[in-house]
């Protein structure tokens, strides 16, 4: 057994349930494969010599978490004002049903609550970047459901790219966040 890899908690079965339902019976099927491809491009554009970023790991929730999570850290400096825009991402919305099966523990899914938009499912690499309480950048919009970020305060290499979730995110007032800034 290789001991360094662990199979998606979501058994393949159920995955390729959502692909056919979701994607061949209840959408035009090239309207699907655009967004596919737009999606896989999100990924992809990380490795661009210009895209100023990769995904990582942190150790900063294990004490709660038992896990290492990923977190994006800069690799070039950035001043207030710049953008990153290959580091985009996209919001979904979840029926109650899909909310409900992805309400596992060890789910890898990153799922948030908007005022607006209720219960989503946020994909791309945007969703690695974690909350600080005094980020380094904010989230911007890119049409009804595209996300990328701007830069807020100047960032080095090696910092890792933080943004704000929202106000009440980790319980009232964010008291359960562990963010550095809180750490201070
Ligand atoms: C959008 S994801 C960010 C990427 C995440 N670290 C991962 O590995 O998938 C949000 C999750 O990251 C973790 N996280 C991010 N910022 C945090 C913070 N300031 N305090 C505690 N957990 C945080 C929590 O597990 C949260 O549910």
């Amino acid at each position: 057994m290789n001991k360094d890899y662990r199979s998606t908690s979501i058994p393949p079965g159920k995955i390729l349930d959502i692909i056919q339902r979701k994607v061949i019976f209840e959408r035009k099927l090239p309207e699907a494969v655009k967004e596919l491809l737009e999606h896989a491009r999100r990924y992809l554009s990380i490795y661009l010599p210009s895209a100023g970023f990769e995904i990582s790991q942190t150790d900063r929730y294990s004490a709660v978490t038992n896990k290492s999570e990923a977190c994006v850290i800069a690799n070039r400096s950035f001043e207030a004002g710049d953008e990153l825009r290959y580091c985009a991402g996209t919001i979904a919305n979840l029926t109650e049903q899909e909310e409900k099966d992805l309400e596992t523990k060890t789910s890898d899914f990153s799922v948030i609550k908007t005022s607006r938009r209720g219960t989503c499912l946020f994909l791309g690499p945007a969703r690695f970047v974690n909350h600080d309480c005094d980020p380094n950048c904010s989230f911007m919009s890119a049409g009804s459901s595209a996300i990328y970020f701007k830069v807020q305060k100047p960032i080095s290499v090696n910092d890792e790219i933080t943004t704000h979730y929202g106000d009440n995110y980790f319980g009232v007032d964010n008291q359960e966040c562990l963010c550095a800034t809180c750490e201070r």
